[in-house]
């Protein structure tokens, strides 16, 4: 099939796709791949709607801002696909599938909760395909932390590039996430702390701008290793997987903690850079074998500062950017959703024990089928 994945992540930025050819197995080949940001307006309407979500006790639910927010993201997403087509000249008909992620809100697997806006009906209705949608709902609701989802496709990826185990595969968007891949075993994998979220959060207050842009603050600065330390106690790198974050779950522990409205830009910044290498460097300790490679995938595989902290705290074990191995870093995710949504039409696991802790393999997502011509 060719099945086109959407997502729209943690960070806020926007919209990546991607076409995958698969039989929800085996990748046959890559597609094109392509972006569509959220304009500033857009931006603030998903801040907005990820502070009324806090006190959502109902995934359907959409009080205040979400509805507007539900409604934006959904055309968003059907005026990227439709550029996208258009720009590669491709007709609806020839996309099998559309695998729709949608955008967290919330997401509090504890109280069984985690809440995706985006409208699959609408989108499928408005592009004239099938979409996939709600791909965490189901984990959840058997007991499953609903993230991360991609491992079935990283283990895919791995087989695909006939790399020999262990691997891990590692992803830096607003929070990071690795698979362990090991020859024969079934994938594990788990949320490991935060990626970029909270760097971003603090270069967003200091200096307006959303990110440490090629790791440059940063690399002018030092780490405070005191402030480091106290971080690193979250009780979070402590608790074994099955695990899973909310983009917004170390805010309160970093404000508390990290005392870094004390220090310069550049500390601040190397001090958060760092909390995420070090978090992914604990996070070995949960891992049956050592992995020989990373392949880091995500916009953190921008940031020189951030890798070579990695290469430094992984040592022996290499660090490679997704890109050096010929598949596009910041895509990864995207072309996962592309694939889950071929393995959810075929009714294969998209969650297994080993990765959301899901108490037997667990196949999900709702299928939208296009039916009636609706517009947003
Ligand atoms: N040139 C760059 N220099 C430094 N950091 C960058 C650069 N480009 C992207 N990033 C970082 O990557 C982030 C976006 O990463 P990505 O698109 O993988 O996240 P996401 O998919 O939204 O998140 P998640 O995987 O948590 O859902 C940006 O917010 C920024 O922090
Ligand atoms: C609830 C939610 O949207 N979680 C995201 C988030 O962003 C990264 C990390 O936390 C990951 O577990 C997950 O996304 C990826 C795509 C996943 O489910 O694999």
């Amino acid at each position: 099939m060719r099945a086109l994945g959407l997502m729209s992540g943690t960070s806020l930025d926007g919209v990546d796709i991607a076409v995958l050819e698969t039989d929800g197995d085996t990748i046959e080949a890559f597609g094109p791949t392509g972006y569509r940001p959220y304009s500033q307006i857009e931006r603030a309407m998903l801040q907005d709607a990820l502070a009324e979500a806090i006190s959502l006790t109902d995934r359907t639910a959409r009080p205040g801002v979400l509805a507007c927010a539900e409604t934006m993201i959904t055309a968003a997403h059907a005026e990227a696909v439709e550029a996208f087509l258009k720009g590669h000249g491709l007709m609806p008909r020839d996309i099998d599938v559309v695998g729709f992620h949608g955008q967290t809100v919330l997401h509090r697997p504890q109280a069984r909760l985690t809440v995706q806006i985006g409208d699959g009906h609408a989108l499928a209705s408005r592009l004239g395909i099938t979409v996939v949608g709600d791909l965490r709902a189901a984990d959840v609701a058997a007991g499953g932390q609903g993230a991360p989802l991609v491992p079935a496709y990283h283990q895919a990826l791995v087989q695909r590039l006939g790399l020999a185990g262990p691997i891990a595969v590692l992803n830096l968007g607003g929070v990071a996430n690795v698979t362990l891949v090991d020859d024969g075993a079934a994938p594990r994998a788990f949320d490991l702390g935060p990626a970029n979220a909270l760097l971003d959060d603090f270069m967003k207050e200091r200096t307006g701008e959303g990110f440490d842009r090629d790791g440059f603050t940063a690399a002018a600065g030092e780490v405070d290793e005191e402030a480091l330390a106290r971080l690193l106690r979250h009780p979070f790198f402590d608790q074994p997987p099955p695990k899973s974050l909310d983009r917004n779950d170390f805010r309160a522990w970093t404000d508390e903690q990290g005392g870094l409205s004390e220090v310069t830009l550049e500390t601040g910044a190397a001090t958060l850079t760092a909390l995420t290498a070090a978090g992914v460097a604990v996070s070995r300790r949960f891992m049956s074998s050592a992995p020989r490679l990373w392949v880091v995938a995500g916009g953190g595989t921008r940031n020189p500062t951030l890798m070579a902290m990695l290469s430094e705290r992984l040592a022996p074990a290499e660090v490679t950017a997704a890109d050096a191995l010929g598949f596009p870093a910041d895509y990864v995710e995207a072309q996962a959703f592309a694939y889950l949504a071929v393995r959810a039409l075929r009714g294969l696991p998209l969650t297994y024990p080993s990765t959301t802790g899901v108490p037997s393999p667990l196949t999900g997502g709702v299928i939208f089928k296009a039916d009636t011509l609706v517009r947003i």
